[in-house]
């Protein structure tokens, strides 16, 4: 559990905000703590359902699974959800473990996976992923290389669970690969506008990114798989600039309001 959520400093934390209005809280731990559940931190783009003249975002169909591995074939069955099926674990505390995700590639190995976890279905996406990076109204968008398709064929001759590491820590910058335009092509800028300042509002945050990909074969069918609070800034280009802006932002916002 990362330290800012251990329940000593959360109550300090949230003491200390209490005692020193005049603080300004970028954002509230309780919304931050949301984003820690890997079921709830979908709701919001679920809910959504955002649909536009320039695409549709949606999240892929999942399932919670609590306990009782043995009951996850029948679950699925039952569900109606397809293979291949990633599976993470529910909780997303920021451990090593919290990242291990796998992919099951038929029915029966699904009971080698080890609940809590949320089952998602695998979606073709080109083997590239948009990174959409918020902050406050300042949105910035990079591709990033995932995992690659998995063809019908493929699934028909693949059996077993395949875990696979922690993807985003290995995977390379796709911004400057030569890549098929209908797979590296960018999210429409107004869609993620419109999605970018939904997702501030139902959320209640301001600073966090999305993982959303392109079904393969679609123009305009997105899917938001992973949402991040605060995550590293670091690989977000001009971010030095547009965290500055976003704090004086705040401060200009806090003297207008105790100057009016
Ligand atoms: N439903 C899905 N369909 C296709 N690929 C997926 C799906 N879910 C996850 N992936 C792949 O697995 C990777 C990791 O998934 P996700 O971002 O949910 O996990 P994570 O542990 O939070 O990872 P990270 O913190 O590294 O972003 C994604 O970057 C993507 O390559
Ligand atoms: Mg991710």
């Amino acid at each position: 559990m990362s330290s800012f959520f251990c329940p000593l400093v959360l109550r300090f934390v949230l003491d200390y905000r209490q005692t020193h209005p005049e603080v300004t809280v970028l954002d509230p731990p309780d919304a931050i703590q949301h984003l820690h559940n890997r079921q709830s931190m979908l709701q919001a783009v679920a809910d959504m359902n955002l649909s536009d003249s320039y695409g549709k975002v949606g999240v892929p169909r999942q399932l919670v699974v609590k306990r009782d591995a043995s009951s996850i074939p029948d679950a699925v069955a039952n569900s109606g959800l397809t293979l291949p099926i990633v599976a993470k674990p529910l909780v997303n505390d920021g451990s090593a473990k919290s990242h291990e995700l796998s992919l099951a590639f038929d029915r029966y190995s699904l009971q080698k996976l080890e609940p809590p976890l949320v089952l998602q279905e695998f979606v073709n996406h080109g083997g590239v992923l948009f990174k959409v990076y918020i902050v406050g109204e300042a949105i910035k968008v990079v591709r990033r290389f995932s995992l690659p398709d998995v063809s019908k064929r493929e699934l028909s001759k693949t059996a077993g669970v395949y875990r696979f590491p922690r993807v985003s820590c290995a995977a390379a910058s796709a911004d400057d690969a030569d890549l098929d335009p209908g797979i590296a092509e960018l999210p429409p800028r107004p869609l993620l506008e419109r999605l970018a300042k939904e997702l501030r509002r139902r959320l209640g945050l301001r600073l966090f990114n999305l993982d959303m990909i392109r079904e393969h074969g679609t123009r305009d069918r997105f899917y938001v798989i992973d949402i991040n609070y605060f995550p590293g800034y670091g690989k977000m280009p001009e971010y030095e600039h547009i965290f500055t802006d976003f704090l004086l932002s705040l401060v200009q916002a806090k003297y207008k309001k105790r100057s009016g």
